[in-house]
C-alpha cells in the first residue's frame, strides 16, 4: 500500500473495517497503518462509551477482536497516571492519541541478569491524532498522562494479540510477567475475577 493516495477513515467503524482489510495479508506496512490509524479523526462521540477512568490506574477497553490478527483497546489515562516500562510480546503496537496528549520514554532492554538501573532513551510527546509504533527490537517504553488537570485517551493496536507482558523496575532493571486484563469489552465491565485476564 502506499501511504500517500489513503482516504482517511470517515469513522471508527470504518477505520476498524480498514485494519481487518490490512492485517488479512501476514506482512505488516507498519508506515500505512502509522497513516491510517494518524488519517482517522478522533471523534469522542465514536469512542466514548468505552472511555472509563478509574482513580488508581488507567483502564484498557477492548474494541475489537480483528478477526484474531490484532486487538484494538482504548486507553484511558487518569491524571498523572503512567504505565509500568514494559515489552511488547515481540508484537507490533501502534499508539493513536484520541484526546489529551501522552509522554513516552524509551528504555534500553537490560542487560543479561546484572542489577543495574535502566538505561533511559529519548522522551517523546504525542498530542490528539498523533499515532506512535513500537516494537520490542526498538525497545521497551512507559507511556505517561503528564497532565495533573486533563484526561488523556489513546487507541491501541497490538498485533498478534497478547494477554501478557513484560513489566521492568526502573531501578534494578528486575523483570516481571504480568497478564494484561480488561476493564471492560466491546463497551461491558468485565465482571471481578473473571474475563478480565483475555
Ligand atoms: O497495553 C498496555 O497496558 C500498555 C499501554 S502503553 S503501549
Ligand atoms: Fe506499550
Amino acid at each position: 500500500h502506499k501511504t500517500d493516495t489513503i482516504t482517511p477513515p470517515k469513522n471508527l467503524d470504518e477505520l476498524i473495517r480498514e485494519l481487518h482489510k490490512v492485517f488479512a495479508s501476514d506482512k505488516v506496512n507498519i508506515d500505512y497503518v502509522k497513516t491510517l490509524m494518524t488519517l482517522y479523526k478522533s471523534n469522542p462521540k465514536e469512542w466514548k462509551k468505552f472511555a472509563k477512568f478509574d482513580p488508581h490506574r488507567y483502564t484498557r477497553n477492548l474494541v475489537d477482536l480483528g478477526n484474531g490478527k490484532f486487538n484494538l483497546m482504548i486507553l484511558c489515562w487518569n491524571t498523572a497516571q503512567a504505565s509500568t516500562i514494559h515489552s511488547h510480546a515481540n508484537s507490533h503496537c501502534f499508539m493513536k492519541i484520541l484526546d489529551g496528549g501522552v509522554n513516552e520514554e524509551l528504555f534500553e532492554w537490560p542487560e543479561n541478569e546484572e542489577v543495574k538501573e535502566m538505561t533511559p532513551r529519548e522522551k517523546n510527546t504525542y498530542e490528539k491524532d498523533q499515532t506512535a509504533y513500537i516494537s520490542d527490537e526498538i525497545g521497551l517504553h512507559r507511556i505517561e498522562n503528564p497532565s495533573h488537570t486533563d484526561y488523556a485517551v489513546s487507541l491501541h493496536l497490538y498485533s498478534p494479540p497478547f494477554d501478557e507482558c513484560k513489566c521492568f523496575d526502573q531501578y534494578t532493571g528486575h523483570v516481571t510477567n504480568a497478564k494484561v486484563t480488561f476493564w471492560s469489552k466491546f463497551g461491558k465491565r468485565t465482571p471481578f475475577g473473571k474475563g478480565q485476564t483475555k
